[in-house]
């Protein structure tokens, strides 16, 4: 079924969750601060998230307190490394499963538009769905395989790419890096075996035209920093 005749995904009614205790210090700690209503449309995200979790597979984790720090926490550790991102740029979320890391990215800077990319229709479906009851007017969904757009009309459109928990670099590489435009970011969230998947990788970011510039230790895991490098500007030009 297309995207166009799948029918509006119903979501089931919830109420936003509350933050933890200390998740206001949690978020001091890795560099971010978010107002009342910020972290309430979080809340509320993360409520409707769980929620639909018991209908269809969108994440292991169940517990509340759990998806503030695994799923929130964890995503908003990307927010620091877009501090020179200006307002209007363009970022795409690869892989976003229930929307993560690219839901949390865009309530915290709804300056940016965001692009949430996921090849299983059905989970397209209650993205598409919960953009909506939140009400993020900078948020796209596409319900397509990364490979198809970078092959295509998203080749080389984004400041910035991110995927979390899609695949091992060497895969994830080829699958992001093509969406990034030449001097773009990419940020993929990795956990203690970061460097060892960036030793394995190592052809094809040189194949990719990225270069490693550092991966940043998180409370939460690792980020890989990639830049796409002026060469894919060449290569797009001899084309
Ligand atoms: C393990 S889930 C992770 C979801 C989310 N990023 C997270 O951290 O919770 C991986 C997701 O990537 C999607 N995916 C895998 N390969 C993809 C591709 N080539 N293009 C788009 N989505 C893809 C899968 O459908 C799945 O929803």
């Amino acid at each position: 079924m297309t995207k166009a005749a799948r029918p509006p995904l119903p979501l089931p009614s919830t109420t936003p969750l509350a933050p933890p205790d200390g998740f206001d210090t949690r978020l001091a700690e890795i560099g971010v601060r978010l107002d009342a209503p910020v972290l309430a449309t979080l809340g509320d995200y993360l409520a409707r998230l769980l929620a639909m979790n018991e209908q269809m597979n969108l994440t292991a984790i169940k517990d509340p307190s759990d998806a503030w720090e695994k799923h929130a926490l964890d995503a908003l550790t990307l927010v620091p490394l877009l501090g020179d991102v200006s307002a209007g740029s363009r970022l795409v979320d690869v892989g976003s499963g229930g929307g993560l890391p690219g839901i949390p990215i865009a309530i915290a800077r709804p300056d940016l538009g965001v692009t949430l990319v996921e090849a299983t229709q059905k989970k397209a479906a209650f993205l598409s769905a919960v953009v909506d009851a939140l009400g993020l007017a900078n948020v796209t969904v596409r319900a397509e395989r990364a490979e198809q757009l970078g092959a295509g009309e998203l080749r080389g459109v984004f400041d910035v790419v991110t995927a979390r928990a899609v695949a091992r670099l060497n895969l994830l590489v080829p699958l992001t890096a093509p969406l990034a435009k030449p001097g773009g970011l990419v940020l993929l969230v990795k956990g203690q075996r970061a460097e060892e998947e960036l030793a394995e990788a190592k052809r094809v970011l040189a194949e990719q035209g990225t270069t490693h510039e550092k991966t940043v230790a998180t409370p939460t895991g690792r980020i890989v920093v990639l830049r796409r490098g002026a060469g894919e500007a060449r290569r797009k030009a001899k084309r």
